[in-house]
């Protein structure tokens, strides 16, 4: 079953709301978290090449997405990217992310980018805490 996500609106990678934001529309199926992006020139680092820091927030925000669909509300304390090869702008990206291991207040995730033929060009990983207050009275 595929099931629309939660959002918070002015999230600058998935709030509708936020015009400087990416826009970024996810789904979770079977335990995984994935999105269908395509990173403007705009935030380019490198002539053609996404920034790295947006590579790594789309990352980065793929996880959270993950554990935040478990009802999880979660901050990143550490995150690990390799970037396997440039990512280019202009062009269909996939994200896709899952939980490895979660316990009661840590949760190790993962997540990928990738071309649509499957060419990985990034991959993450990260551990989150839970938070000691609960995020979601926040969101508007
Ligand atoms: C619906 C809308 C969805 C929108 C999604 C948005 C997603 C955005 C995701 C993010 O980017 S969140 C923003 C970036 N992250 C932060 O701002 C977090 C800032 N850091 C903190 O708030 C605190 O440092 C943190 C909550 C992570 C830990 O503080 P604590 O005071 O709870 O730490 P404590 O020393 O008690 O450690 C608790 C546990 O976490 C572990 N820990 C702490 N920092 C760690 C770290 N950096 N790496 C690995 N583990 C860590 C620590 O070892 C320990 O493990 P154990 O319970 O097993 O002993």
């Amino acid at each position: 079953m595929e099931i629309e996500e939660n959002t918070y609106r002015l999230c600058f990678v998935c709030g509708m709301d936020n015009p400087r934001g990416l826009r970024v529309s996810y789904r979770h199926k079977d335990g995984e978290t994935s999105a269908k992006v395509i990173i403007e020139d705009a935030f380019a680092g490198y002539p053609g090449i996404v920034h790295g820091g947006i590579v790594t927030t789309l990352l980065d925000e793929t996880m959270a997405k993950t554990i935040e669909h478990l009802g999880i509300w979660a901050v990143t304390a550490s995150i690990e990217v390799s970037f396997r090869c440039p990512t280019p702008v202009n062009t269909p990206l996939v994200l896709l992310g899952r939980r490895v291991k979660g316990e009661t207040r840590l949760f190790r995730t993962e997540a990928t980018l990738c071309l649509e033929d499957g060419t990985v060009l990034a991959e993450a990983r990260a551990v989150f805490v839970k938070s000691p207050k609960p995020i979601a009275d926040k969101l508007g």
